[in-house]
């Protein structure tokens, strides 16, 4: 019989480099449950969008950010996300939503709201979870498993985010990228960082179900270990 113990495991690392598929994926494979930290920084974002909140003016977002109620479903193979009770999965990936999250996911009063909530999510999963982001190594569950930091070229990078927005250009999409990067990197809060005990992987040059493979083998290593 395999280890009842719930697994924690952290994957970080900034856009495009394979987060999301892969933590979905391996989650899937191994009876996990699955966050998409991401997602909650964008319906925070959205409801700030909505509700006229200014996004140049961090005191007016610090003071709205126990507002919104949000609730992610952490299925692997059905992903769910809502603000105050309207699935907000489709209107949090425009272009508007993109451009503005770095700035409201700087804001600490937003970081404390969305990390505890991270960590009860992460607490009451049965069998475990995968949690994906940039500061879940680092600041949210420090104490996991095993910590993922992937990594890939701006230009694959780029390559990857403009197949699925039908009509961007590669070279907008990477200049885009890297400037949510050098915003998500320098925050003060919990910036995008790597932890010092955090397996990097450059996926630039490997498939994505290599890079699956990759990650369900070291779970797999650290439960037998356990
Ligand atoms: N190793 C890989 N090789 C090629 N394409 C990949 C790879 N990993 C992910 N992708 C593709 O790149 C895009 C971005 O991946 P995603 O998992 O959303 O990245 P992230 O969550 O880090 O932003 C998706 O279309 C995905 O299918
Ligand atoms: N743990 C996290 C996850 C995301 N974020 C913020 O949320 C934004 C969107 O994250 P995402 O994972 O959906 O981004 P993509 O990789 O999908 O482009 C990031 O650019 C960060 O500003 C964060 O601050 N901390």
């Amino acid at each position: 019989m395999e280890s009842a113990t719930p697994v924690i495991v952290a994957i970080d690392g900034p856009s495009g480099t394979g987060k999301s598929s892969t933590s979905k994926a391996v989650a899937a494979q191994l009876g996990l449950s699955y966050l998409d930290t991401g997602a909650q920084y964008r319906a925070i974002t959205w409801w700030m969008v909505n509700n006229g909140i200014d996004i140049d003016d961090p005191s007016a977002i610090a003071a709205a950010a126990g507002k919104p109620e949000i609730v992610s479903g952490t299925d692997p193979q059905a992903p769910t996300i809502f603000v105050d009770g309207v699935d907000v999965a489709g209107p949090i990936r425009t272009q508007e939503v993109t451009s503005k999250v770095s700035a409201v996911s700087a804001v600490p009063e937003v970081r404390a709201r969305i990390t505890e909530l991270q960590r009860s999510l992460a607490a009451s999963a049965e069998h475990g979870i995968v949690v994906e982001g940039r500061d879940i190594g680092t600041t949210v569950l420090p104490d996991a498993d095993l910590k993922i930091f992937l990594t890939a070229s701006p230009e694959a990078r780029a390559a990857r985010r403009s197949g699925e927005l039908k009509g961007a250009d590669v070279h907008s999409t990477r200049e885009a990228l890297i400037k949510r990067d050098a915003a998500d990197s320098s925050r003060k809060t919990s910036p995008l960082a790597k932890a010092d005990d955090a397996v990097e992987v450059d996926t630039t040059d490997l498939t994505l179900a290599q890079v699956i493979e990759c990650v369900v083998t070291l779970v797999e290593e650290k439960r037998a270990g356990k």
